[in-house]
């Protein structure tokens, strides 16, 4: 059977959505956050409603270096006058402590961000004053006529105590690590990871520094990219990863490992497994023969690279499987479980979309969505965004993906875009 890649996008929503949202899933719930000093917390995401236990700013302050006064309350308020009032100086409010009542007809010189004394509602900046300096205890200094409120932050103005500061499921940036600073935090509670067990196989696979090619790559064997590739790109995106050992194309190894990491006797904890290769055509698809009479779907996606797929649930696990060609693990993961991680668990952040211009002409196979590797260049000044493709449209192309910070979108129906086309493009 064939399906569209949004339909296999919802498919892979619905079976994560299942296990991890439903009643027995943990992945969204507060119970089982992990509290993180603040240091640690940016980049996750916020598992309970974070309600302000104090106000921001948390007392009236100043704005400014310049005078507290009580503004004349007798003036019209909308005068723009250059009026003044001749005031006597009191003792000057550092920032930081708590100033005495400011007695009427007196100026106190106030810094920034101190607190505002009791018997003043305004602020006149140090260099409106006359002489523009600030004075010492019982001389005098002439200010303008001014409103009651001018530079005074408000208490409260920027977040009242009791309002929301951070919703749960936030993905926490700098900002909200801040804020949470800003109202005594010293921990957030973030959902859990995701753990997946990244499972590689196939008989021709080798680690890097398997001591087998110590004397170089044996004939017919490669080095393994997608272990380390799919490895970076979950923890990127705040995955982490369980690597099982690569699994030769022998079903029972693979359905024997699978059985000690999310089997009635393993540790648990496994809350998706994502396989790479082994699923199409071939004598020896080893997960395809392991897993076929299984839970697990076998499909093709109308899509290129990354047509052939499998998904289900193993054991009660959510199963994924990409195709084994390096960039088709890319695009599968970019293209199915990244903007489904997105939406259920609020992290990673989805990749940006833009519109770019294309550079030269592209052809594209009929009923297939085609996600070709592209470099992008920015809009600029009066440049348009601009994109090309880098390597060409196959599945191997993992020198090329290297070069590449972009994903070219080509829809199924489209079989020809001329240069200057717009394309919908995804930035890496
Ligand atoms: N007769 C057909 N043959 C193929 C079809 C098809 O529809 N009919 N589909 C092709 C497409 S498209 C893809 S994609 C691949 C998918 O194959 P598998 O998922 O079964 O993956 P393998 O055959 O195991 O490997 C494919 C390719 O990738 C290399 N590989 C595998 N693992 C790694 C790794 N860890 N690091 C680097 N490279 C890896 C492997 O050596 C193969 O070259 O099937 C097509 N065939
Ligand atoms: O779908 Mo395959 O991933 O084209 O190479």
């Amino acid at each position: 059977m064939r399906r569209t890649v949004a339909e296999h996008q919802g498919a892979v929503l619905e079976v994560l959505t299942k296990a991890w949202s439903g009643p027995e899933g943990t992945l969204r719930t507060e119970d089982v956050g992990e509290r993180m000093p603040l240091a640690e917390a940016a980049g996750r995401v916020l598992a309970g409603d974070l309600v302000a236990p104090l106000s921001l700013p948390p007392f009236a302050n100043s704005q400014m270096d310049g005078f507290a006064i009580l503004s004349d309350t007798s003036q019209p308020e909308y005068v723009d006058s250059i009026e003044s009032t001749t005031f006597t100086v009191t003792a000057t409010i550092p920032a930081g402590v708590t100033p005495s009542r400011l007695p009427s007809g007196m100026a106190a010189p106030i810094m920034t961000g101190a607190m505002m004394p009791d018997g003043a509602d305004a602020v006149v900046p140090v260099e409106k004053a006359d002489p523009a300096r600030f004075l010492a205890e019982g001389e005098s200094v002439v200010l303008p006529l001014t409103r009651a409120g001018t530079y005074v932050r408000a208490m409260g103005s920027d977040l009242a105590q009791g309002e929301l500061a951070i919703a749960a499921g936030t993905l926490l940036n700098a900002a909200h690590i801040g804020l949470a600073s800003a109202l005594g935090c010293v921990q957030l509670t973030v959902r859990r990871k995701p753990r997946v067990l990244l499972v590689t196989t196939g008989d021709e696979v080798m680690l890097p520094g398997d001591p087998r090619a110590s004397d170089g790559l044996p004939a017919g064997k490669i080095f393994d990219a997608n272990m380390a590739l799919l490895r970076t790109s979950f923890q990127q995106a705040g995955v982490e990863v369980v690597l099982a050992p690569v699994v030769a194309d022998q079903p029972q190894a693979l359905l024997e490992m699978l059985e000690s990491y999310v089997g009635p006797s393993a540790r648990g904890g496994i809350d998706l497994i994502v396989s790479t290769g082994g699923i199409s055509a071939g004598a020896f698809e080893v997960v395809k023969q392991a897993l076929d009479d299984a839970s697990v779907e076998f499909v093709s996606v109308a899509l290129q690279p990354g047509g052939p797929q499998a998904l289900g649930t193993f054991l009660g696990v959510p199963f994924i499987g990409f195709p084994g060609n390096p960039v088709s693990g890319v695009v599968s993961f970019e293209l199915f479980l990244r903007p489904a991680l997105s939406e259920i668990l609020g992290a990673p952040e989805p990749r940006r979309r833009v519109l770019a211009t294309l550079e030269h002409a592209l052809d594209s196979p009929a009923g297939k969505y085609q996600v070709r590797r592209g470099i992008y260049e920015g809009p600029e000044f009066e440049s348009a965004a601009s994109v090309r493709e880098v390597g060409g449209p196959s599945s191997h192309l993992l020198a090329s993906l290297a070069q590449a910070n972009a994903l070219i979108h080509i829809p199924a129906g489209v079989t020809e875009l001329e240069s200057g086309a717009k394309v919908e493009v995804w930035l890496l």
